[in-house]
């Protein structure tokens, strides 16, 4: 279970907890802080509060430690080669989610700059799949997507919940919250959240 207890960044301040294998979204207009929260909750910004996962605090471990097991995927992924697969420890292992997600198997020697927008959205989704987090904070992870490549993604990461992992999924898209969320965390413009079933 993450447990996080008064997280606190800028105007941001949140308590919630995340079950085992749960998916709450997280919803609120542009600009509210979603964005803020998830970083924080990955610990990519200074933040503070107590955060725990299976009652061990972050701070036991190394921040990349703790990155690995509770990730964030920004809505667009940073690229740090100009190969695809150089992204990847294994593309051959990457490669039944690279296909899954409706990829070409061809795609791991392109440059990243070919690549589109969505490509690489769903591209920076295997990356992150391929940790195997315990936790995962998505940020808008399929803006980019048409409605095909959408329902992809909400199927492979509810495959991932039926075995253990939990998600943050942020999303402006009310139906996708009331499909992928079993809660759903309303932000609000004082930082905090209020909590309703969808
Ligand atoms: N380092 C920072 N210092 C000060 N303000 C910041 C910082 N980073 C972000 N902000 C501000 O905090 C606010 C919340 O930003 P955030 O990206 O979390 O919003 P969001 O809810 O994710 O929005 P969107 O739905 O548009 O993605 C914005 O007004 C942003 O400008």
């Amino acid at each position: 279970m993450l447990t996080v207890s008064g997280l606190k960044r800028l105007h941001i301040s949140v308590s919630f907890d995340l079950q085992d294998g749960e998916c709450v979204a997280l919803q609120g207009p542009s600009g509210v802080g979603k964005t803020l929260l998830l970083r924080s909750i990955a610990d990519l910004d200074p933040n503070e509060g107590v955060v725990k996962l299976d009652g061990t605090l972050r701070e036991a471990m190394p921040a990349p430690a703790w990155r690995k097991r509770v990730t964030y995927l920004a809505t667009e992924p940073g690229w740090w080669s100009d190969i695809v697969q150089d992204h990847f420890s294994s593309w051959d292992d990457a490669l039944p989610l690279v296909t899954r997600l409706g990829l070409p198997c061809s795609c791991g020697p392109w440059p990243v700059q070919r690549l589109s927008t969505g490509e690489r959205q769903r591209l920076g989704l295997v990356r992150a799949l391929m940790l195997r987090s315990r936790v995962l904070l998505l940020d808008e992870p399929t803006s980019a997507l048409d409605s095909a490549s959408t329902a992809a993604v909400e199927s492979l990461i509810a495959e991932r919940m039926s075995d253990g992992t939990s998600v943050v999924w942020s999303t402006h898209d009310n139906a996708q919250a009331s499909r992928v969320g079993s809660r759903v965390l309303m932000m609000s413009a004082d930082g905090s959240i209020e909590e309703n079933r969808p």
